[in-house]
């Protein structure tokens, strides 16, 4: 039985650098790779630096509302493929939205007719964000559920964090979730990865369940039902959540844009989750990867080199009740710069 290892944790908490560096140990050399990103452009693969045919990416959607059957789907897939001889991997990691419920997944494995004689559950590694997670544990249940679902959770970002506040967060996890080793993106891959992989028991019992509760014996229809629509925008005109990205052509100045992007999130940052973005910058051959977290924006980063495909630079935005439009306008308006193309 192959080991599913579902890696999730909020917006921008830090999967994607995370999965980098497990990839690159010698013990994950062996393991295929599902992402699934919430949106309609799909960053991370790029992000992730590593491209054969065990890199699946999932359609965009959430995880757990929409996708569910392409889970299977892509695992039987790579099932078949290594049947054939096509590929080999020993392990598969699966990436989540950072608005997925873990729980729907780890149920199609259990569940789905197939795929539960070939492949079994290999743990949920959770990252938390210790910058952010103290506003996203209070605002947003998902950010509840994946903690109350983790087997390991690994606290990122606590270089940029206060001592204080980084200890409050651990006592808060540890109400959170009692069962859950808690290690931080400081330790070693052997330290995270201690204890995961093949022959890792079935996932621990839940505790403290709440509001968030993520216990397979407390999982009802109607509230896995509610849960998939406060992914989205309501019928009624409320906003909800909304992914959307800019598209532009010609490089961009870095000094207007990161003072853009600052201003930007530290106006509007409680609303805007995550920025995330390859940017054609003037002066620069490569590309260059910027991320924004609530209020936090991260130092940008040189990729190895651009993806396929023109070299535009590209803007994923992912908003709670804000109007993409108003992102769009202040963009146009402090860059002088239109976006070509716009995807809702
Ligand atoms: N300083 C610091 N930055 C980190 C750490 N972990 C992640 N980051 C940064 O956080 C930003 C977001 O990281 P990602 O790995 O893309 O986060 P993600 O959870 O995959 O994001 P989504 O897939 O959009 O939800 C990037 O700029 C990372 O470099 C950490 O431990 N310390």
């Amino acid at each position: 039985m192959t080991p599913v290892i579902l890696l999730s944790g909020f917006l921008g908490s830090g999967k994607t650098t995370l999965l980098q560096r497990l990839l690159a140990d010698p013990a994950m050399q062996g393991a295929a790779v599902l992402i699934n990103e919430f949106g309609e452009v799909g960053l991370d693969h790029h992000l992730l630096d590593r491209i054969d045919d065990t890199v699946v990416l999932l359609k965009s959607g959430c995880i757990c509302c929409t996708v569910r059957g392409e889970v299977a789907e892509a695992l039987g897939n790579l099932h078949s493929l290594r049947a054939r001889g096509e590929i080999a991997f020993d392990r598969v990691v699966i990436e989540t939205t950072g608005l997925a419920d873990p729980y729907p997944v780890l149920q199609t494995l259990t569940a789905h007719p197939v795929l539960r004689s070939h492949f079994r559950n290999g743990g949920v590694l959770i990252t938390v964000d210790a910058v952010n997670a103290a506003l996203q544990v209070a605002h947003r249940a998902e950010a509840v559920r994946q903690i109350a679902a983790a087997d390991r959770i690994v606290l990122t970002k606590t270089d940029l964090a206060e001592p204080e506040s980084v200890a409050a967060l651990r006592t808060r996890l540890a109400r959170l979730n009692p069962v859950a080793r808690v290690l931080s993106s400081q330790d070693s891959v052997a330290d995270i990865l201690t204890g995961f992989g093949p022959g890792v028991a079935e996932f621990a019992p839940l505790a403290a369940c709440g509001a968030g509760c993520s216990d397979p014996t407390h999982h009802h229809h109607d509230h896995d039902h509610s849960h998939a629509h406060a992914h989205h925008a309501d019928a009624d005109g409320t906003l909800g959540v909304t992914s959307f990205s800019l598209v532009i052509e010609g490089a961009i100045d870095w000094t207007m844009f990161g003072t853009w992007l600052t201003l930007l999130l530290h106006r509007h940052g409680d609303r805007i989750f995550r920025v995330k973005g390859i940017l054609a910058l003037e002066g620069e051959d490569r590309p260059v990867a910027i991320h924004g977290v609530q209020h936090l924006v991260h130092a940008p980063t040189h990729m190895a080199h651009w993806p396929e495909g023109p070299r535009h630079s590209r803007i994923v935005f992912i908003l709670e009740d804000l109007s993409p439009d108003l992102i769009r306008r202040s963009f146009a308006a402090f860059t002088g710069l239109a976006a070509v193309r716009t995807a809702a």
